[in-house]
């Protein structure tokens, strides 16, 4: 299995260009990140080509202090899409392959009808790119729009944009619902991207509830080929964190 460093957990006290870096030396094969947007694309750019891995993706920003993102948020349309196309135009300086729209706290018929508005958007302004949606777990981000795979499918079905795809990520879907590996294989077709991490702790994942052998034993066998994100929170000094790579590499 390849994995792709999260650089917004993983090496977060370094500069983005250097965290690309130290995870190229570190053995990963790709990179993603959250929200890069202080850090110059150009250098972003420079020390992608320079270590030869790919930024995988990227998230719209997230609004205002205690806000989570935007795209569902009723009155906010002209914010959210404003943030949607500055996402966009960092990935295309990037060479960066996708986007998490983040939806933001909202709920309700409003805020789906907005969500999906929204959606609509970023796919069409971007046909080249994935544009990811993300269900995220209740406690972390109580009242968070988006918080199960069967809303997220919904939303993928109606679009009928073939850019819109599922972030799959264990963490958040194992909190949520569980059944995780009949979830990866119906929802497979609709599958962009697939982030693990330990529950319920968040940390590295070779403990906790999940047996991630398994889930990267269920994707090699579902002929899943692209990195999946290692979206953990290290205790320490990140290059302290990887001893679960290799065996799960190997699979
Ligand atoms: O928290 C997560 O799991 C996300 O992947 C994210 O993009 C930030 O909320
Ligand atoms: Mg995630």
């Amino acid at each position: 299995m390849k994995f792709s460093a999260n650089l917004g957990f993983l090496w977060n006290d370094m500069a983005l260009p250097d965290a690309i870096r130290a995870a190229a030396a570190a053995g990963f094969d790709a990179v993603e990140c959250h929200w890069p947007y202080d850090q110059a694309p150009e250098a972003v750019a420079a020390a992608l080509a320079e270590t030869g891995l790919e930024m995988l993706g990227l998230n719209t920003l997230r609004g205002k202090p205690g806000e989570n993102g935007l795209s569902a948020l009723p009155g906010r349309e002209a914010e959210a899409r404003a943030e949607i196309d500055r996402a966009i135009a960092y990935a295309r300086a990037i060479g960066c392959g996708a986007i998490h729209v983040m939806a933001g706290f909202a709920e309700g018929p409003a805020a789906e009808a907005v969500f999906r508005a929204n959606l609509d958007h970023a796919c069409r302004a971007a046909p080249e790119l994935t544009i990811l949606i993300e269900p995220l777990n209740r406690h972390d981000a109580p009242g968070y729009f988006l918080t199960h795979s069967g809303q997220a499918l919904d939303l993928i079905e109606r679009a009928g944009h073939e850019n819109l795809k599922l972030m799959f990520d264990c963490y958040h879907l194992q909190i949520m619902e569980g059944d995780l590996t009949r979830r990866l294989q119906a929802l497979q077709p609709v599958i962009g991207h697939v982030q693990i991490a330990a529950v319920p702790d968040r940390g590295t994942p070779d403990h906790g509830e999940l047996d991630f052998r398994h889930i990267c034993a269920t994707l090699r066998d579902l002929g899943w080929a692209r990195p999946v994100g290692a979206e953990y929170r290290p205790v320490g000094p990140t290059g302290d964190s990887l001893g679960w790579l290799p065996a799960l590499r190997a699979i």
